[in-house]
């Protein structure tokens, strides 16, 4: 393993991308609109301290449990971005570049892009953030694999991971739901979900996520949202991502997240959750 590690290791990240994420760890403050995160369960390795630098997050969690969703919230009101790997190969996906027909292929499958392509988007997007003068980022889609956690690891340090979780039948229905709209590219969702407990766990009742009246007829579906594929994305995650838990549970960073309900409920739960001290206007500012 330590062998392909060192094979693999930051040739994958452009040489700026690294000096980015090294640069990143002695940067500036949260932004004014959050106190600085401490941890109730300090999932922090010691001597490492986010408070004095934008925060290095990572979000984990299956496809349709919302990575996005509070990645993007909490990008908001920390100011750091929101880099979405999923993002970023539609967006290459989309374009008339060579590799978007592969891709293409690889994604309506259900299954994972090959580490080299990914790391080679993250690495332009992060080039990318650093000419604006972005520092710190939450990652949502990335790391998928052991390899590619190992590949971030030895380039840099990771604060905190995220790992969302929702039950599976609701995953499902969640990603069936899904809409985007294709001028503004806001996501919604129109499933109404009503889940009973089961074995003494508690029911989940999320409301739908409606679009503006605009933004109706432009709705449209991700072409991996249908059934057939959110399993196989399901089985994959299963598969390729659950290791990636284990790998950051074991370094004692894997803060786990059962989502109570939908936005109203789960948001200040999760700001609860992550000690972060937010102001009422704030945050309804943020939301
Ligand atoms: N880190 C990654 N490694 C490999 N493939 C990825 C990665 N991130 C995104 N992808 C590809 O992009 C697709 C969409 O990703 P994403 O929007 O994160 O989906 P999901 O809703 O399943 O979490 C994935 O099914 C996969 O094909």
């Amino acid at each position: 393993m330590a062998a392909i590690t060192r094979l693999l290791k930051p040739s994958h990240f452009s040489s700026t991308s690294i000096s980015f994420m090294r640069r990143s760890l002695s940067t500036a403050a949260v932004s004014e609109t959050a106190k600085s995160p401490s941890y109730p369960h300090n999932p922090l390795p010691s001597g490492v301290d986010p408070s004095g630098r934008n925060v290095q997050w990572v979000f984990l969690g299956c496809p349709g449990v919302g990575k996005g969703t509070y990645a993007s919230r909490l990008s908001t009101l920390l100011g750091v971005p929101h880099i979405s790997t999923g993002d970023l190969v539609r967006e290459e996906l989309n374009s008339s570049g060579p590799l978007s027909q592969q891709l293409a292929e690889i994604v309506n499958q259900g299954k994972l892009v090959s580490d080299e392509i990914i790391i080679s988007l993250l690495s332009k997007r992060l080039e990318a953030g650093e000419a604006k003068g972005e520092s710190g980022f939450l990652l949502d889609g990335f790391p998928r694999t052991v390899r590619q956690a190992e590949i971030l690891d030895d380039v840099t340090d990771i604060d905190l991971v995220i790992n969302l979780k929702l039950p599976e039948n609701i995953l499902v229905e969640k990603c069936l739901g899904r809409r985007i709209c294709n001028q503004c590219g806001k996501n919604f969702n129109v499933a109404s979900i009503n889940a009973k407990g089961e074995n003494g766990s508690p029911g989940i009742s999320m409301a739908p996520l409606l679009p503006p009246s605009h933004c109706i007829s432009k709705l449209i579906t991700r072409a991996d949202d249908t059934e057939a594929v959110v399993k196989e994305r399901l089985r994959v995650y299963n598969d390729k991502s659950l290791p990636v838990e284990e790998f950051y549970r074991t370094q004692g960073k894997l803060l786990e997240f059962d989502l109570p309900g939908g936005i109203p409920e789960s948001w200040p739960k999760l700001l609860e959750a992550l000690n972060l001290d937010v102001h009422e206007g704030k945050q309804s500012a943020a939301a």
